[in-house]
């Protein structure tokens, strides 16, 4: 996604006209609705939470190839909701400068110190070490501090550095490196076309642990989508914390997006996932974007749900993109949570929120090199358009305010 991408909608962002459309909730069936045939209790056996009439119990097998029992007019059944006026997201472009401002802001200790002591004369070596503890507390991650230590003293020892802005302008170059701007860091967001000629929407699924912040990102984001012309479809997968679903039925109705969620707590997220592409596919929407509880309770536990979730999606629409969602403020601990996710997930995209509330954007760079993905979003605030793409320049410039 690449904000010059977003600027032709800095106007007439077509928000009204997805609104009147979609400003309902989406939920599976009611139990107090018409009992469907036969072919709609196989599809509530199939995939583990009841269309109708059925019991929260999980589903003793898997679900395998949910049939698509249930006419897609049928599933998505409009209920009345106090629907929140529209809002118009705020344009994507302008968010770039806030990202700088945001770190300008957050003291930016991380540059401030390294330009501190990198612009002494004659460095020693008790400052080659106060810059490579500025970076480790940093979260940059020791395999990358060394990289840059090593690189800077290559500089220094070769070209000498003049002064301040000189060495602003090495530092500068050394981090951008660091942060790798080469990766593709675009969103995979287009729609596809089926072997029969249909559209199929994206799909992202969006993991992490809770309180990471994955709700709020999938709500920020399907404002982003709007804000860019796509019409997005919500599916409430994390059924396992109970306000998770209106969170997001929150999020989606302020910008006329609809969400597919299940009535009963606790119900299989499986199912709701798979209901949301279907109701995606039916509604001919560009992007579904799927919520996920990511409960870290172990590994296997983990792998077993997310797993799931991928397979029954996957008889659909192919996955398009699976965001980890993580806190920046987590440092090492976010990490150990990345390398997990990383490894049971196929995580293909980091988002990072809370930069906000951290001076160590460091954790950046680290995070990139434990995965292999890049970073492509970052959380700048817990307003609803504080969402930005990541941009390596911008960032590494907010770092170096002074
Ligand atoms: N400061 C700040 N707060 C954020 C950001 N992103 C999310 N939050 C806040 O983090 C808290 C948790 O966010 P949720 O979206 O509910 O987290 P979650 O991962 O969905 O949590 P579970 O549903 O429990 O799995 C909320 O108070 C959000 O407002 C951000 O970028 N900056």
């Amino acid at each position: 996604m690449d904000f010059n991408d977003f600027l032709p909608y800095l106007i007439g962002i077509p928000v009204l006209v997805a609104g009147a459309a979609a400003a309902v909730s989406v939920r599976r069936r009611r139990t107090d609705a018409p009992k469907q045939p036969d072919g709609d209790e196989r599809a509530g056996a199939s995939t583990g939470t009841a269309v109708v009439d059925r019991p929260a119990a999980a589903p003793a097998t898997e679900p395998e190839a949910p049939t698509a029992t249930v006419a897609p007019e049928d599933l998505l059944v409009p209920e009345d909701i106090a629907t929140p006026a529209l809002e118009t997201p705020e344009p994507t472009a302008g968010r770039l400068r806030r990202l700088r401002e945001r770190l300008a802001r957050s003291g930016s200790p991380l540059g401030t110190r390294l330009l501190g002591v990198l612009s002494r004369d004659h460095l020693t070596e008790d400052d080659w070490d106060e810059l490579e503890e500025t970076l480790l507390l940093a979260d940059v991650g020791a395999g990358p501090t060394d990289e840059l230590i090593d690189a800077l003293r290559t500089r220094v020892r070769v070209d000498g550095l003049r002064d301040g802005e000189e060495a602003r302008a090495v530092l500068r170059e050394q981090l951008l490196a660091l942060v790798e701007p080469g990766l593709d860091r675009s969103l995979a967001t287009e729609p596809t076309t089926g072997e029969d000629g249909s559209k199929v929407p994206a799909v992202v699924l969006v993991v992490g642990v809770n309180g990471t912040g994955k709700t709020t990102t999938v709500g920020k984001l399907a404002r982003v989508l709007v804000a860019d012309g796509r019409s997005v479809v919500l599916g409430a997968a994390d059924t396992f914390r109970a306000a998770a679903a209106d969170q997001l039925q929150t999020w989606g109705s302020r910008v006329g997006v609809p969400t597919v969620r299940s009535d009963r707590d606790g119900a299989d997220p499986a199912a709701v996932a798979f209901d949301a592409v279907r109701a995606g596919v039916a509604d001919g929407a560009d992007v579904v974007l799927v919520d996920t509880a990511g409960r870290l309770q172990n590994k296997a536990g983990l792998m077993d749900e997310l797993g799931k979730i991928t397979r029954v999606i996957t008889r659909t629409a192919p996955l398009s993109e699976v965001l980890l969602v993580l806190d920046a403020t987590t440092g090492q601990n976010g990490l150990n949570q990345a390398r997990v996710f990383g490894e049971v997930a196929g995580v293909t995209g980091i988002v990072l929120t809370k930069l906000d509330g951290t001076a160590k954007g460091g954790i950046v760079v680290a995070v990139q090199r434990e995965l292999g993905v890049p970073v492509k979003l970052v959380g700048l605030g817990e307003g609803p358009d504080d969402l930005a793409p990541f941009d390596p320049e911008a960032f590494v410039d907010g770092l170096l305010q002074s």
